[in-house]
């Protein structure tokens, strides 16, 4: 079976052979992803996707089209182990729901999961399955281009400057967002040793985890892809 994610960003892309998860690729627009889908005509695949109905309605035609037999996945109240914190059930992003399914695989422990893309999310599982809820923010790039927007004299960069402190417009805004992002994830931390004094897990993905700086953290694991293992969960209850 093939998995797939559709990120803010980026799609994901990856084979499920005998429960082994093998990444295919990641890359952007819709176009690409149903070129590289060419070379699964006919087989099924599974998805899940963050972005508009309509591109979700044109990813469906084009799926039909190759013959493709699909299954889009949604976040659920409850499954797997997990139980999802939002009243409003449905509005946790699926992304975010599958790394939990991901997590509660792994280990039965309270882990923290933190994934960096076009958002920055945090979320808490505890050691039952309960998803205790999370927090959202911009991403890296999300953060420059609203500033680019809302600004006259602001532009960005793409890649990493090798300073620390920016001696130029652009090297200042990448460095001051990518502190806010790293910020971020030392303020989870905080808040999750005062959720509980156990032992926590930590679990980084999506495209900025490489990036992170994770001095501080003890028993962390980088996961490239924490979404595309939950996809894998839900097609084992698929059969
Ligand atoms: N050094 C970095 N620090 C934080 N975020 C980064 C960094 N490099 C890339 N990113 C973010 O990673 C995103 C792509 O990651 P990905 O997980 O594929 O996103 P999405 O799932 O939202 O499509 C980009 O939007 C970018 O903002
Ligand atoms: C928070 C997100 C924008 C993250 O998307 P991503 O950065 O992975 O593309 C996505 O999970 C989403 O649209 N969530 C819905 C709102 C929520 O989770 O409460
Ligand atoms: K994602």
């Amino acid at each position: 079976m093939i998995l797939l994610e559709i990120g803010n960003t980026r799609w994901k892309l990856a084979a499920l052979l005998e429960q082994e998860l093998n990444f295919i690729e990641h890359g952007e627009g819709l176009d690409n992803l149903l070129r590289r889908l060419t070379d699964y005509q006919g087989q099924q695949l599974l998805f899940a996707s963050v972005a508009s109905d309509e591109l979700n309605q044109q990813l469906q035609q084009g799926l039909t089209q190759l013959g493709m037999v699909f299954v889009q996945t949604q976040t659920e109240a409850a499954a797997s182990g997990v139980i999802n914190a939002y009243a409003d059930y449905q509005r946790l992003g699926v992304d975010r729901w599958l790394t939990l399914l991901a997590a509660r695989q792994r280990k039965h422990a309270l882990t923290a999961i933190v994934d960096v893309g076009t958002a920055v999310t945090f979320d808490l599982l505890n050691s039952d399955g309960h998803h205790l809820g999370g927090w959202i923010a911009p991403g890296l790039n999300t953060m420059q281009d609203s500033l680019v927007a809302r600004s006259q004299r602001i532009t960005a960069r793409i890649d990493a400057p090798a300073e620390v402190l920016g001696r130029s417009t652009e090297d200042g805004l990448y460095l001051g967002c990518q502190a806010a992002v790293q910020g971020f994830v030392k303020q989870a931390q905080v808040k999750t040793n005062e959720v509980s004094d156990l032992p926590v897990d930590w679990l980084f993905t999506g495209g900025g985890m490489h990036y992170l700086n994770t001095n501080g953290f003890i028993n962390y694991e980088i996961r490239p892809h924490l979404v595309l293992e939950g996809l894998a969960v839900v097609a084992a209850d698929l059969g």
